[in-house]
Order: C-alpha cells, then structure tokens, then sequence
C-alpha cells in the first residue's frame, strides 16, 4: 500500500493542534493517502503521577516504569490522551479508530533494559495486517505506545520511537513529528534542512539534547530504510496542504559523494 504518512502527535503540542490540523489530516485521506496517527502524552502523563503521589524520573530521555507507573502510563495514553484524539478527528469528520500497542501485538517490544528502566520496550515487530486492515475500511488509526512481550506483559515505549517503527514496517512514504517547536532549532532558529550527519554533531555539541534526543534518534533510524527524509514541525501551524510541503525542519540522508571528506 503506498501513501502511507505516519503522524506522530507529541504530547507538548496536543492542545494546540488547531480543527485546521486535523481536517488536513482527513483531506490526506481523501486524496487516496493513509495517515497513521501514533501519538504521546508526556505532560499529562506527568501530571496524572503527580496528582497521584507517584515518583518517576527519566532515564537517558526515557520514563523509568515501575509496575505503579505503567498502570498510569496506561490509564492516560489508552484513556484520555488516545479518545480525545479520536474525538478531535471525529469533531472534523474523519472516522478514527483508537487502539494501543498492546491490541491484537500491534507493537510487540523487547525490554530494553529491566534493572534501569524497569517496564521500557523497544519495538522488535508491528502487526502491519492490522494497520492495513484498518486502512482498507477507511480509518484513521490513533495508536498509542504502549507495546506488549512474547509473554504478554505490557510496556512504556517512547512514543517517537513507536512512531519510527510503525513507519518503518509499514514503509511508509513520510513520517512528521508534530511538536512545540518549529522544528530543530540552532541559535534560536529552526533549521530548513539537515543531514543525518549534522544531527550527530548537533547531538555531540548539545544543540539537540532532551526530548528532541528520541526524535532525531527515530528519524535517523527510519533514513536508514526507503524514507529518504522525516520531518519535524510545530503543531500551532502545522497543515498538510495538497503540493506544499509542511514548514519545519527536513531530515535528510547525505549523499554518498558528500559523506567523503
Ligand atoms: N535543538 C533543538 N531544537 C528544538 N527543540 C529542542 C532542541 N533540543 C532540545 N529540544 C527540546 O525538545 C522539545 C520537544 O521534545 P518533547 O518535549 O519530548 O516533545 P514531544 O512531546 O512533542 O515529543 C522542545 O520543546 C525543546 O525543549
Ligand atoms: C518510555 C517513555 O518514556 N515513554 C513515554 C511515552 C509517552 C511519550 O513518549 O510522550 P511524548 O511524545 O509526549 O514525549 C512516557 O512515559 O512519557
């Protein structure tokens, strides 16, 4: 199936995505393409731990979960965060269907580390009959991240993350990270392009650090499959417009003959 565009909705930008937004969403649909909507929730997660009483701390850009902090994980993504996205589309006439990870193996994981980061997955397979399935009858998936083991214990997963394998296995023709800020930002101004060689500089000399650490780490691991560029864009203004490419910063492979110095 080509034209698959997997959205990745981050939980910074959730409540400034305009009607606007998701009626281009809906049009992508109506112009023969398929979006995926993988989403997070990192603030209301946050919050929600807050509220009630439980500790968590993030552990090289990821949420250390204990069994406490997975049930919270859960009721939030699969819960509020998952239906209110579902509704926003509903509200702009889409049809959408809301499932997590853990439905039917969408997202199986590995752990990635149980003595550090307790209930953290990486994704090792995506069940790509049940995207298609739900493509061909005409919906829109909101996938939330949380993924489940050969032993059908449920796990936290970084939600960009989530997002690179589902576009990965689905060989999606674009993945777009919706997020807070214009795209990658350099001396206060996001960046029109870069390759994946400067996101590894960038990274090195502290320009990317903290969240945007899993997202270009995402991206850079999708260029190494048939993408041949990822975007990352604001959620305040972001659109998709028929033959114009969304504003924010392209990540690019480098060339071949560039890549010798
Ligand atoms: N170079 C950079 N350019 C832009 N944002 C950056 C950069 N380095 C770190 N960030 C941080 O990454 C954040 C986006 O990641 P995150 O908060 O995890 O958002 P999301 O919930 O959308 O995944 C920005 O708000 C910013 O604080
Ligand atoms: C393992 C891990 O860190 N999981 C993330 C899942 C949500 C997420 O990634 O949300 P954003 O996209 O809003 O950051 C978490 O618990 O916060």
């Amino acid at each position: 199936m080509s034209g698959i565009v997997v959205i990745k909705c981050g939980g910074s930008t959730l409540n400034d995505l305009s009607d606007e937004f998701f009626q281009s969403v809906v049009q992508l649909k109506r112009q023969g393409k398929h979006p995926v909507i993988v989403h997070g929730g990192g603030p209301d997660i946050n919050r929600m731990l807050e509220q009630l009483e439980i500790k968590s701390e993030f552990v090289d850009g990821l949420r250390k979960t204990t069994t406490e902090v997975l049930d919270t994980v859960e009721m939030v993504l699969c819960g509020r965060v998952n239906k209110q996205i579902v509704k926003r589309t509903h509200d702009n006439e889409g049809l959408a269907v809301g499932l997590a990870g853990c439905d039917a193996n969408l997202l199986v994981v590995k752990p990635v580390n149980i003595e550090k980061l307790g209930f953290v997955g990486q994704p090792v397979s995506v069940n790509t009959d049940l995207i298609h399935a739900l493509l061909g009858q005409d919906l829109i998936p909101v996938i939330a991240p949380i993924g489940v083991d050969e032993f059908g214990t449920h796990f936290n997963i970084n939600a960009d993350t989530a997002a690179a394998a589902v576009a990965e296995a689905m060989v999606a023709d674009e993945l777009v990270f919706v997020t807070d800020v214009d795209g990658i930002l350099k001396d206060g101004l996001a960046l029109e392009s870069v390759t994946d060689k400067d996101v590894y500089q960038y990274i090195e000399d502290g320009v990317i650090y903290g969240g945007m650490i899993p997202k270009v780490r995402a991206a850079l691991q999708c260029l190494k499959g048939p993408l041949s560029f990822v975007r990352i864009v604001n959620g305040k203004h972001a659109v998709f417009s028929a033959g114009e490419g969304l504003k924010g910063t392209k990540i690019t492979k480098q060339k071949a003959a560039e890549s010798v110095s």
